[in-house]
């Protein structure tokens, strides 16, 4: 399998290569050259396989030839065996046709656990091999970052630096990150938003003369394994309601546009997925260009879904690729354009986008409400991302006797404030976090100002 990059100029790679490298070095993102498909007989004949199974078939043709499959077995066995749950990926049924995709029962207690807690094995096992190490620079706000740091923290071959919004992740995901103290784990928190962080690790892949012949690395989902790995449950899932005998729809909270896109490449990969809805907190540019093609910035709301508090959406670069006909040269010209203040998308562009996606967006007062409706009626504790989905997925949802599945991006109880907002009180701890308030801390807060993050970096390699 070869991997190419979203604006065409920076050379075809294998995936151990896509791995390491993270962003491509002409600034765009790597997809597969072909994706993969799978027939229904296929697809059915895996209903009945355990999780861990199922992510070794949908997940090899994706490392095949560079990574042996007894060795890929193992890897994904490891990765899964901290979950608190057999199934890894648990259902929820609310209501008639309506499922919620339990994703938080991770080490971490979000969806990132299921791509970060394999990456850092991959990593692992290809450095071993080629006997390198990688610097990591990875920006959060606020889930990836503790999902990062549990992965990649055991690793000789890694040192790691997560950069999150300085007072803009909950207090309960900061202390999950800053808590850990380790060698080989740095955490920043930057005077700015979480955009200005991730704008950072992209500037840092384009030079990286700072890091001095060290090599950079991506935790976040511009890296391609990021994504290939979050494919697996939405096979998982509709496997589980009856597909692919009948059709299932996904409601995804979405900010970067990492979880939603792995669900339409499940789709292109051959998953009978009627529809796809992206749902959105105020930070509302994804439902604005799928609705209206509108992709003005606007400023960054502080909103009680911090995780999404997202306006420069990554991924959504690799589905403007399929949308531009995969013609690398227009992605680069339509990034620039972007850049320089242009906000639509061409006709043909647009009318691709909205034959694949709805949305919705929900604003923090309906957060609140939907967490205190759900749990009154049904006594399920919403996190605030998964209020954002359901209530998306409830407006959105077209054909009621197709199952409607959300995404359950995160576990209510890293955001035990907008959980007391709604009128619910928040779950305690789980046991393996229980000290989480008595564990010391350790983190640099550091201006948001790319030659002081770098400097950091620097002096700590
Ligand atoms: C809890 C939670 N929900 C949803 C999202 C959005 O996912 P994505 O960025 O892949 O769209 C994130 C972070 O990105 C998150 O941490
Ligand atoms: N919500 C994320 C933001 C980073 O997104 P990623 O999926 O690209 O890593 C977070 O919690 O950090």
């Amino acid at each position: 399998m070869k991997y190419i990059s979203t604006r065409g100029k920076a050379p075809a790679l294998s995936f151990g290569d896509v791995l390491l490298a993270g962003l491509a070095s002409d600034g765009g993102l790597y997809v597969p050259e072909t994706l993969p498909t799978f027939s229904q007989e296929e697809i059915a004949s895996w209903s009945g396989l355990s999780y861990q199974e199922l992510a070794f078939n949908i997940m090899y043709p994706f490392v095949e030839g560079d990574i042996p499959a007894a060795a890929f077995k193992e890897m994904i066995n490891d990765a899964y065996a901290g979950f608190n749950h057999s199934s890894i990926a648990p259902m929820v049924q609310t209501d008639t046709n309506e499922w919620i995709l339990e994703l938080f029962r991770g080490p971490t207690l979000a969806f990132k656990d299921f791509a970060l807690q394999l990456l850092g094995r991959l990593m692992d096992y290809v450095l071993t091999k080629r006997q390198e190490k990688l610097v990591i620079l990875g920006a959060t706000s606020g889930d990836t970052g503790s999902a990062a740091i549990e992965g990649c923290r055991h690793s000789d071959h890694l040192k790691i630096f997560i950069l999150h919004p300085y007072q803009r992740v909950s207090e309960v995901q900061r202390r999950q990150m800053t808590t850990v103290i380790d060698d080989n784990v740095f955490n920043i928190a930057v005077k700015g938003n979480f955009d200005d962080c991730q704008g950072m690790v992209k500037n840092s892949f384009a030079d990286q003369s700072f890091l001095q012949g060290a090599k950079l690395g991506a935790v976040n989902s511009i890296n391609w394994a990021r994504i290939m790995a979050q494919i697996v449950y939405y096979f998982s899932s509709a496997l589980s309601v009856g597909a692919p005998a009948r059709k299932v729809s996904f409601s995804v909270p979405t900010g970067n546009f990492g979880d939603i896109f792995a669900g339409y490449l499940a789709k292109k990969m051959g998953l009978p997925i009627d529809q796809l809805v992206v749902a959105t907190n105020q930070n509302d540019i994804l439902h604005r260009v799928i609705s209206e093609n509108d992709m003005s910035r606007q400023s960054l709301n502080v909103t009680l879904s911090p995780s999404m508090d997202i306006m420069v959406s990554s991924n959504f670069e690799r589905l403007l690729f399929d949308a531009h006909g995969r013609n690398g040269a227009e992605i680069d010209d339509l990034m620039t354009r972007f850049n320089a203040g242009d906000v639509s998308l061409s006709d043909d562009a647009w009318s691709f986008v909205k034959s694949h996606f709805d949305s919705y967006k929900v604003d923090d007062s309906r957060t609140c409400e939907v967490i205190k409706q759900v749990f009154d009626e049904t006594q399920y504790l919403l996190d605030p991302h998964t209020a954002i989905g359901l209530d998306a997925a409830r407006t959105c949802w077209k054909d009621k006797s197709i199952p409607m599945i959300t995404l359950a991006t995160a576990h209510p109880v890293k955001f035990p404030e907008a959980v007391e907002k709604a009128g619910c009180v928040s779950p305690v701890l789980p046991d393996h976090m229980k000290d989480l308030f008595e564990r010391e801390e350790s983190y640099d807060v550091l201006d948001n100002d790319l030659s002081a993050v770098q400097r950091f970096v620097t002096e700590r390699l």
